[in-house]
């Protein structure tokens, strides 16, 4: 198998309240490079607060009990995340694991231009790039997420949600980060756009070949755009496997139980979800076919 990505070692986080909330427990996994690992799980199971931990984004009283993240980088080096300092992991936040979180959109500076706020990530990060190159950077990255480029000129507020998302994710990309944390990056928007995004990003990975951590209630969603899944359950990773396994043998009671709560997933009338899943399968089914002539 490839090098990984990331390996997660360990990793534990309490909230120190009183009574104390152990919301992640002792979670070791790795990410593969290249791939969309989807991280499933009820609300309050604790996947923001892994996603948060792994780049050390958690604030009191959130704290990391044990455990830690360890990037790998396409070039050989191993950086624990935890030995950076508040200056480097600013760095490496955006440069090698960048994130989009819910409602990432509302997180653009109201009054300064799409344009500026792209060029800051450029002018902070990239010092040496000329200014030429700066702007048509820019300029690509916007169109690379469908969104034309003279709106470079616009404000947050001329945009609407499912723009800004996009923007988001564009300045997400600007500097090709190896990994890409996605908390719900869609769920403010609605369906039809949901949609579109998504196949955006899958285009996209497929291109620039970065690693996605997708993480969402919605597991008809993962099902269709994961490589793997890793069920979640009061903080701990319950099941781990590829997505078509996880959805045609669960081996864990839970995940059968999230599988369950789907009507979409194991009602009569087929969903999308299901039909895709459908296509996939019978896609496989094809070539083992395929495979089994061959050797007969
Ligand atoms: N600031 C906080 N103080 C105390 N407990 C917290 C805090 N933030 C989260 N928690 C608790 O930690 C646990 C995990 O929460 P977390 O938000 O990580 O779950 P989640 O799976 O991402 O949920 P959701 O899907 O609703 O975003 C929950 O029990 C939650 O109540």
């Amino acid at each position: 198998m490839t090098r990984p990505v990331l390996t997660i070692e360990n990793l534990s986080v309490d909230y120190l309240v009183d009574p104390p909330v152990h919301a992640v427990k002792d979670v070791s996994l790795t990410l593969r490079r290249g791939e969309v690992l989807g991280l499933a799980g009820e609300s309050g199971c604790g996947k923001s607060t892994l996603a948060y931990g792994i780049v050390r984004l958690l604030k009191p009283p959130a704290m990391i009990t044990s455990g830690r993240a360890v990037f790998h980088s396409p070039e050989g080096h191993d950086i624990d995340w935890g030995d950076l300092g508040p200056e480097d992991l600013r760095a490496a936040r955006w440069d090698k694991i960048s994130m989009v979180f819910q409602g990432a959109m509302n997180s653009l500076n109201p009054v300064i231009s799409i344009r500026d706020q792209f060029e800051d990530i450029f002018r902070t990060h990239r010092p040496a790039l000329r200014r030429r190159e700066r702007r048509d950077r820019c300029g690509d990255l916007l169109e690379r997420v469908g969104v034309d480029r003279a709106r470079l000129n616009s404000y947050p507020h001329e945009l609407s949600g499912g723009m800004r998302q996009r923007v988001m994710i564009a300045m997400a990309m600007a500097l090709e980060p190896q990994i890409m944390i996605m908390d719900e990056p869609t769920t403010a928007l609605d369906v039809v756009v949901q949609r579109e995004i998504l196949r955006e990003i899958s285009r996209l990975r497929g291109e620039l070949g970065f690693a996605v951590v997708f993480i969402t209630h919605d597991l008809p969603l993962l099902l269709e755009i994961s490589d793997r899944i890793a069920v979640m359950r009061q903080g701990e990773i319950v099941e781990l496997g590829d997505a078509l396994d996880l959805y045609t043998d669960p081996r864990h009671d839970y995940t059968r139980q999230l599988l369950a709560s789907f009507p979409s997933l194991t009602g009569e009338r087929g969903s999308f979800v299901r039909g895709a899943l459908d296509d996939r399968l019978l896609a496989l089914d094809a070539i083992d076919a395929g495979a089994a002539k061959e050797t007969s």
